[in-house]
């Protein structure tokens, strides 16, 4: 059975269809659902995908957290349910506490945009098994609200419990604590990340193929999950 991935669109989201792409390209249907929609169409697992959802209004994702969609993702995401958020996606699971710490202004008060390398440290997650830990992986970063914080305790809990999915490498692009570019929650099923795998699926845009792994261990991960 071909696994259903939903790609969740707020109004405002950018990266909805690149993520469906990866999707698909990685060997799973993808699944459109719509933020106004609770209903999760029996899908599998979830994308949040980058953007500014809501028009990025009062702060990056604080709203899209509220959406009617929200309510049954962080339900079912409680049941173990895999949710992949990109960038405004990592945004709005800080803002609905399925993720601890929180996204703030770049440090240097500039949009950042680039090819970007991350160290791969947890590959226990339902979204990075396909990886090799410390793997080296060049993806693009484009954000203005991609400083991650927390405080120490939880940044050290983090740490001590394998929690941080992936680290900046070759310089940090927006501040954050601990170079920390993605962290997961405890069961290791939702996974927020700044920079954005989903531009890095196809040759002939690039900057590489290497974001296709992310999507190819839900689906690995999924396989081996009990019905
Ligand atoms: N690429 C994105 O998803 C951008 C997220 C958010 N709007 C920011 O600027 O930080």
């Amino acid at each position: 059975m071909t696994a259903r991935v939903g790609v969740v669109t707020f109004p405002g989201s950018l990266d909805d269809g690149d993520a469906a792409r990866a999707v698909r390209i990685a060997g799973a249907e993808a699944v459109r659902l719509w933020h106004g929609d609770p209903d999760l169409h029996g899908v599998d697992a979830v994308v949040l995908p980058g953007g500014f959802s809501y028009g990025d209004y009062l702060r990056c994702g604080a709203i899209a957290r509220f959406a009617p969609v929200m309510e049954t993702i962080v339900q079912a995401a409680r049941g173990g349910l895999p949710v992949l958020g990109i960038c405004n996606g990592f945004q709005i699971l800080c803002e609905a506490h399925l993720l601890p710490g929180a996204l703030t202004r770049n440090q240097h008060l500039h949009f950042r945009n680039r090819d970007q390398v991350l160290r791969i440290e947890a590959t226990g997650t339902a979204w990075t098994n396909a990886f090799q830990p410390g793997q080296e992986v060049l993806v693009p970063v484009k954000n203005g609200e991609g400083c991650y914080v927390a405080d120490a305790a939880t940044l050290d809990r983090l740490e001590g419990e394998g929690r941080v999915v992936a680290r900046y490498v070759g310089g940090n692009p927006n501040g954050s604590l601990r170079d920390i570019a993605a962290i997961t929650n405890e069961a290791g099923n939702v996974v927020g990340i700044m920079p954005h795998p989903e531009h890095a699926v196809e040759a002939l845009t690039g900057p590489s193929l290497d974001g296709l792994g992310f999507f190819t261990s839900v689906l690995k991960h999924l396989v081996g999950a009990p019905a």
